[in-house]
C-alpha cells in the first residue's frame, strides 16, 4: 500500500458513549441513486430537478465530470439541484483529466458512458481509487469498439477513445457487481440494438429503475438459477424527469448499529431507502435479534422508503449466506462491529468482493477488530468473528486506509468499547456521509469531532 491517509487527515479518539442515543434524524441521500441521477439526467434532453441529492465528495466528483462533459449542473439555494442535458450522444470532449476522487461508482459507471461517445478522455482518481481494478469494466466495454489505455493491471489513470457508433454488448457478469452491470448498460444506451446483461446473483437495480424513469425500455427476467437477465433497447429518447433521492440505507447502517449497541438507545431514522436489493443488513440484524421496526412504508421517487425505529438489543452471532452479499456489500465492516459485540460466533460467507473496495476491506475489517481485542478468522472467502458478549476491550489504533466505511465503523466500535479507540483519519467520511459526527452528536454520541 502506498499513501494510507489523506494529506489533511483528521484523526479522532472515540470514548465510550456516556448515555443512550435517542432522537429522530434523517441521513443524507443515497449515494448510488445520486450518482445515477446526475449521469442520466446529463444524458437526457431537458431540465431535471433533483431533490435530496447526496452532497458527498464522491457525488460532487460525478457532478464535476458531467459538467466537464457539457451538461449544465446547478445547485439551487434550497439544496435542490437541476441538470440540463442535450440528449444521448451529445456529450462533448472534456478539456482536462476527469478526476473521480475516491469513487469506484463514478469511475466505473462513467467508463460506460465515455466508451459510447465519440470523444477522447482521461480518467484518474485518488491513491485508493488508483489501486482498484478497472479491467472488470474495460474488458466488456472493449466490445463496443472503444479503446482503453491503462497501466499494468488495468488501473487508473485510464485513457478512453470512445466510439460514436458502439456495438451493443451481450455480457454475463463474472462477479456480482452493480457497477459492472451499470457500465455495460450505460454503454448500451448509445448502441443500436439490444444490450443484454446476465447477472448470476441480483445486484442493486437503481440503473434499471432510473433508466426506465427517463424513458428507456428495460426488461428484466429471472433465470431458473436465481439470477437475472436485463435487456435494454439502445438509442432510446431520454427525457428529463424529476428525481427524488431517498436516504441512504448504507449510511443509515451506522446509526442503526450504534443505536442497537449503545445500551438504552431508542432512535428513529426517517425516510430511508428500502430497495430489497439494499436491505441485507437489516435482515441480518433482525436474525441476530435486533429490535428494528420499519414504519410508514411508502414509495417515493419510484423507490420503497420507510422510517426505521431502532432500540438497543442483545444480539446473537449469525451466519450470513453468500448470496446475500450483494444486498449488503458495503455494510460488512459495520456488521462486523455488531458481530464483535454480539454473543456467539458469526460467519459472513463469500465476501471476496470486500478485497477490492476503497481499502482491502477484508483485511482492514479484521485489523479493526483485532486491534481492539475482538478475535477473527478468515477462512477462504469467509470472515468469522468471535463475539465478545458486550465486552469489546478497545484501546486500539485503527488504520482506515482512505476508507470512509472503516472510519465510521471504528467510530461506532469506539462508542461501546471499554477503552478509547484511536482512528488515524476520519476525513474520508465526507465522501458518503457529510455531517456524520454532527448528526450522531445530536443523538447524544458525544464525539469530539
Ligand atoms: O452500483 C453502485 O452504486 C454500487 C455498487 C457496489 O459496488 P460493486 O458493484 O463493485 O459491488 C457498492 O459497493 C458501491 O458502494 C455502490
Ligand atoms: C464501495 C463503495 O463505493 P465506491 O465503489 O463507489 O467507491 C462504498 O461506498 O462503500
Amino acid at each position: 500500500m502506498t499513501q494510507a491517509t489523506s494529506s489533511s487527515s483528521r484523526p479522532l479518539r472515540v470514548s465510550r458513549a456516556g448515555s443512550p442515543l435517542s432522537g429522530t434524524l434523517s441521513v443524507p441521500g443515497d449515494k448510488s441513486i445520486s450518482h445515477r441521477a446526475l449521469m442520466f439526467s446529463a444524458l437526457a434532453e431537458g431540465k431535471t430537478h433533483i431533490t435530496g441529492l447526496l452532497e458527498g465528495e464522491d457525488v460532487l466528483r460525478t457532478a464535476d465530470a458531467m459538467r466537464a462533459l457539457g451538461a449544465q449542473i446547478v445547485r439551487e439555494e434550497n439544496g435542490n439541484w437541476h441538470v440540463t442535458g442535450q440528449g444521448l450522444g451529445a456529450l462533448t470532449e472534456p478539456a482536462d483529466v476527469l478526476d473521480m476522487g475516491n469513487s469506484g461508482t463514478a469511475a466505473r459507471l462513467l467508463s460506460g458512458v465515455l466508451a459510447s461517445h465519440g470523444i477522447m478522455s482521461v480518467m484518474t482518481g485518488d491513491a485508493s481509487l488508483r489501486r482498484r481494478p478497472m479491467k472488470r469494466v474495460t474488458d466488456p466495454l472493449a466490445g463496443t469498439g472503444a479503446v482503453f489505455l491503462a497501466r499494468e493491471g488495468g488501473r487508473l489513470p485510464l485513457a478512453i477513445q470512445g466510439n460514436a457508433s458502439p456495438a451493443p454488448l451481450d455480457y454475463r457478469l463474472p462477479v456480482a457487481s452493480a457497477q459492472v452491470k451499470s457500465a455495460v448498460l450505460l454503454a448500451g444506451l448509445n448502441a443500436e440494438g439490444e444490450t443484454r446483461v446476465e447477472e448470476p446473483v441480483p445486484t442493486r437495480d437503481h440503473t434499471e429503475n432510473m433508466l426506465r424513469h427517463f424513458g428507456a425500455t428495460v426488461q428484466v427476467e429471472q433465470t431458473p438459477e436465481g439470477g437475472r437477465v436485463i435487456r435494454l433497447q439502445g438509442r432510446p429518447k431520454l427525457t428529463a424527469r424529476d428525481v427524488v433521492v431517498p436516504g441512504d440505507p448504507s449510511s443509515a447502517a451506522f446509526v442503526v448499529v450504534a443505536a442497537l449497541l449503545v445500551p438504552g438507545s431508542d432512535v428513529v431514522i426517517a425516510g430511508v431507502g428500502l430497495n430489497p436489493l439494499r436491505t441485507g443488513l437489516f435482515t441480518t440484524l433482525r436474525e441476530m435479534g435486533a429490535r428494528l421496526d420499519i414504519t410508514n412504508e411508502r414509495i417515493e421517487g419510484g423507490e420503497p422508503v420507510g422510517d426505521l425505529h431502532v432500540r438497543a438489543s442483545s444480539l446473537q452471532g449469525v451466519d450470513v449466506p453468500a448470496d446475500r452479499a450483494p444486498s449488503m456489500i458495503d455494510e460488512y465492516p459495520i456488521l462486523a462491529v455488531a458481530a464483535g459485540y454480539a454473543t456467539g460466533v458469526s460467519r459472513f460467507r463469500g465476501v471476496e468482493e470486500l478485497r477490492v473496495k476503497e481499502s482491502d476491506r477484508l483485511a482492514s475489517t479484521v485489523a479493526l477488530l483485532e486491534q481492539n481485542g475482538v478475535h477473527t478468522k478468515v477462512d477462504g472467502d469467509d470472515l468469522i468473528v468471535f463475539g465478545t458478549a458486550g465486552a469489546i476491550p478497545g484501546g486500539g489504533l485503527v488504520e482506515t486506509h482512505m476508507d470512509h466505511r472503516l472510519a465510521m465503523s471504528a467510530s461506532v466500535l469506539g462508542l461501546v468499547a471499554q477503552q478509547p479507540v484511536e482512528i488515524d483519519d476520519t476525513a474520508f467520511i465526507d465522501t458518503s456521509f457529510p455531517g456524520y459526527f454532527g448528526l450522531l452528536n445530536q443523538l447524544g454520541a458525544g464525539f469530539a469531532a
